[in-house]
């Protein structure tokens, strides 16, 4: 089941403001969603994932039916079960999964033919297929099986040509994981998948070809694969807008804060990407005023927390009272430089909570700024204050 709201649509941009009812409950877009690829968002608990606001995560098909396998999957239920988290979850198909396999895999119209990087057996994942699993994951919201198209391959730019030859068979695969979906008789909601390359045409016709389909939401995929960040913006700023505007809609694996907010703009309802959970671990730290970098010298006696506005549990403590409120419950950067420096676990996992407390503060602002009708405004606040450095 899936209703998509419309609350409001912002007057200066194609934002807009909705709420998404889904069968383990509502979700206020726009949304960040964090990745859960094994079941998990890396070093988090459930409860602070709920704490920080977080409303509904991502699991990965092609992970979980490697490993724990469905067998597993199928005695608790279903990934809620599993991973013991009661809201609302999203699971990738698997296709974009397996294409970063590289070298150990063989696509053909019926689907891909893969060796399992955990014990090296020979599997197969068609749309069917997928269907099955993510039926099995009871995910709230699926995504068809795709061929997320190459930017380039060994070097060479993806002409037109292979591009629509990628983004037809993706469309007879969004039409097999309906039809399955279909006769599963699962209870969520079904997304197509837009791909095109970076070939806006391409892109309609992919559009089109969905739309006449029906689905309940739409992805746009295919971006976000190591192209120039000026072609992710063009897609960005040329599809989202194209599809039905009472059906939520999706940009797969983007992006920074900026890319976000500007996502927002050009009518995008749901995010998700690594960047938050990935640059925690590796000390890159996002904050109101600009990125920081951990490891740097600077931060080894610095009393004063990695964001100073911050009411996360890394930066405001306890008391949940930010520093430039009066609060002195949070880490200081001395210390987080000391965890990372010792190689120490509460280090990656203080950094994670903040910067997935970053991108969901950041996507509540949006919401608040979209209510009030201020959402001009807060753009441009929010690009002088990332401008201004930490
Ligand atoms: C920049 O971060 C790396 O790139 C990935 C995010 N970029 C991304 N573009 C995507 C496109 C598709 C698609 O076309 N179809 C389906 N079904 N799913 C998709 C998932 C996608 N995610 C992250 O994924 C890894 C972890 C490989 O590195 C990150
Ligand atoms: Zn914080």
């Amino acid at each position: 089941m899936l209703q998509f709201d419309l609350l409001k649509t912002d007057p200066t941009s194609h934002a807009r403001r909705g709420t998404l009812t889904l069968n383990h409950g509502k979700v206020q877009t726009p949304i960040f969603m964090p990745v859960g690829t094994y079941g998990t968002v890396k070093g988090v608990m459930p409860r602070s994932l709920e704490e920080m606001g977080a409303q509904i995560i991502l699991g990965n098909t092609f992970h979980l039916w490697m490993r724990p396998g469905l067998d597993i999957m199928k005695s608790f239920g279903g990934l809620h079960g599993f991973e013991k988290w009661d809201k609302p979850i999203l699971t990738d198909s698997g296709g974009f999964q397996v294409w970063s396999l590289g070298a150990m895999r063989k696509i053909t119209e019926e689907g891909v033919h893969f060796q399992s990087p955990v014990n090296g057996d020979k599997l197969f994942m068609s749309p069917e297929v997928s269907m099955q699993i993510q039926t099995i994951l009871n995910s709230d919201i699926v995504m068809q099986l795709d061929e997320c198209t190459p930017y380039e391959t060994n070097g060479k730019k993806t002409t037109e040509a292979e591009a629509r030859k990628s983004m037809e068979m993706s469309r007879r695969w969004a039409k097999r994981s309906k039809d399955e979906f279909e006769r599963l008789e699962n209870p969520n909601a079904l997304f197509g998948i837009v791909q095109g390359g970076m070939f806006t045409n391409l892109r309609e016709e992919s559009l089109q070809a969905l739309v006449e389909m029906d689905f309940p939401g739409y992805a746009v995929g295919g971006v976000s694969v190591g192209e120039p960040k000026d072609e992710m913006l063009e897609i960005m700023a040329h599809t989202p807008h194209l599809l039905p505007a009472n059906k939520p809609r999706y940009l797969m694996g983007v992006g920074t804060p900026e890319d976000l907010v500007q996502g927002v703009a050009d009518g995008v309802d749901m995010f998700d990407c690594v960047m938050p959970t990935r640059n925690a671990r590796n000390g890159t730290i996002f904050t109101r005023y600009g990125d920081l970098k951990l490891r740097n010298a600077r931060h080894k006696t610095d009393h004063q927390p990695i964001d100073t506005t911050c009411t996360c549990h890394a930066c405001a403590g306890k008391s949940g009272v930010s520093w430039d409120n009066g609060g002195r419950d949070g880490f200081s950067r001395a210390y987080l430089h000391h965890l990372d420096r010792c190689g120490e676990m509460l280090g990656p996992m203080l950094t994670t909570i903040h910067n997935l407390h970053y991108y969901l503060n950041l996507m509540q602002e949006v919401r608040d700024a979209l209510d009030a009708g201020t959402f001009d405004q807060f753009r441009a606040q929010f690009k002088a204050d990332r401008a201004r450095g930490v």
